[in-house]
């Protein structure tokens, strides 16, 4: 078997990819038939899983599913026909699709668990495109608060996207280094994600890595880019807060020695998590690891520690001036008063709850829109027309069948009989605005948001 790379033509003859993989686990040693499965694996691809929200029967998902064993929300399609993101019930919202290996993550940090993250104050360090956030934000549903951090900027609109997609508006984005939030948020978080950028060894399967992500020089740059990250996640937490690492790659390096790492330098005790004992790590206790050929996903690491007593003073706040908009949200909202807290842009308003953190706008760059401006008109956000469970309520609603729900997502205009901005829903799930005139509701769906291929009803 060969492994052939995604950027080059270059492959490598059996012995050397062998020797490679090898060395690319480090201390993980595997015995030679185990090895052999390993390597044949990271070449096949594993059946979908979706993520569902917490009120969603699996029996109403539109294809049938097994349980993934390691999370209660997660579910994998039993056909490799299934085509989950082809369904309105993903474009309502009903599900996340994303590989079970990411799931481990969220088993760490316990988000399938109702009170697990009850009013918790979490940052998810390295966010984008937004996997175990939307589960995080989900899982908080009407307490707590989600900062959601992304550096790089040209990955920070799908954050957006999927974040504003779970409706809920207890979010904010920054753009910042770790080291430099974590200077100016010092000891604000109960809870720490860091899903570490990482060589990235379990795209492999997916052919979104090339075989360089074996390389030793490869693992040694992730490793130390690793090591700083984690040293900001432990200054942003406060005493006794939780810190979850994950990587999506299976060198030693990248993961129990970064665990080893932080124990031997600090005062964290790592948590030892009985659902996870099938997956844990043959080196480190408090360690947890899928692997792609023993279970039907591309493989992952995580881990959760928890801090004892910090050094360092978590930063205190003075409030905040409040921010004053002068768009009229009344005439699409039957609130848009006292509730909230503002702030935005010439093009964009964000609104967060009132009780959000005070912190909150000193490091935010985007949130919860609620109204952007096209030339100089203002109009109701995409955002705000999919929030649930929120205290924003839109003026007016429309609930429409399978068939026009299909024909509004495809971005084609509806028979509307009420005039003006109108939220447009599906069985109660709201898929966006149209703005109604003499019978026809115009469709306001962004084009990022549009599905032109829906399975049929079944
Ligand atoms: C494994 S991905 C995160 C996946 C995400 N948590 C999810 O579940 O969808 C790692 C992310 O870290 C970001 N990143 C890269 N360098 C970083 C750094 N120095 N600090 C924090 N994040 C970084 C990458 O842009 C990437 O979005």
């Amino acid at each position: 078997m060969s492994v052939t790379s995604t950027s080059h033509s270059e492959s490598l003859d059996d012995d050397s990819l062998h020797d490679l993989v090898r060395d690319a686990l480090g201390k993980i040693s595997l015995s030679a038939n185990e090895l052999d499965a390993f390597i044949a694996s990271l070449s096949s691809r594993h059946r979908n899983v979706v993520r569902v929200r917490r009120e969603v029967a699996p029996e109403s998902l539109p294809f049938p599913t097994t349980p993934v064993p390691w999370y209660s929300l997660g579910y994998r399609c039993e056909s490799t026909e299934s085509r989950p993101s082809k369904e309105l019930a993903y474009a309502a919202g009903d599900y996340y699709v994303q590989d079970a290996g990411s799931l481990l993550a969220l088993a760490a940090l316990q988000a399938d668990h109702p009170v697990a993250l009850k009013n918790q104050t979490v940052c998810d360090l390295c966010a984008a495109p937004g996997g175990k956030a939307t589960a995080i934000l989900e899982s908080l549903e009407s307490s707590g608060f989600l900062l959601a951090n992304e550096p790089i900027r040209s990955r920070v609109p799908a954050l957006l996207h999927n974040l504003s997609r779970t409706g809920s508006d207890r979010f904010a984005i920054s753009q910042l280094d770790p080291d430099d939030l974590a200077k100016q948020l010092t000891g604000c978080f109960d809870v720490v994600v860091v899903d570490a950028p990482c060589s990235g060894q379990a795209l492999l399967s997916r052919k979104r890595q090339s075989i360089s992500a074996l390389s030793g020089h490869q693992i040694e740059h992730s490793a130390s880019r690793q090591q700083r990250i984690l040293s900001a996640a432990t200054r942003l937490l406060r005493p006794c807060g939780k810190l979850v690492y994950s990587t999506c790659t299976f060198a030693a390096a990248e993961n129990e020695a970064q665990i080893d790492g932080l124990l031997g330098s600090h005062d964290f005790t790592a948590e030892s998590i009985p659902s996870l004992q099938p997956y844990a790590s043959p080196i480190t206790p408090g360690c947890y690891r899928l692997w792609p050929h023993q279970h039907d996903c591309a493989g992952s690491f995580a881990a959760s520690l928890i801090q004892g007593e910090a050094s360092w003073s978590a930063k205190t706040f003075r409030n905040n001036k409040p921010f004053k908009t002068t768009v009229e949200l009344d005439q699409w909202f039957t609130d848009s008063g006292q509730v909230h807290r503002y702030f935005g842009s010439d093009s964009s308003l964000y609104a967060i709850p009132i009780d959000a953190p005070v912190w909150v706008e000193r490091v935010a760059k985007l949130g919860p829109e609620i109204a952007h401006r096209t030339g100089k008109v203002w109009k109701p956000a995409h955002a705000a027309a999919l929030q649930r469970g929120t205290l924003l309520r839109s003026r007016q609603t429309l609930d429409v069948d399978h068939e026009t729900a299909a024909q509004y997502l495809s971005g084609a205009p509806i028979p509307c009989p009420s005039r003006g901005w109108t939220v447009v829903q599906y069985h109660g799930r709201p898929l966006g605005w149209v703005k109604g005139d003499r019978g026809l509701g115009k469709n306001h769906l962004p084009t990022a948001s549009r599905f032109t291929q829906l399975s049929p009803p079944r």
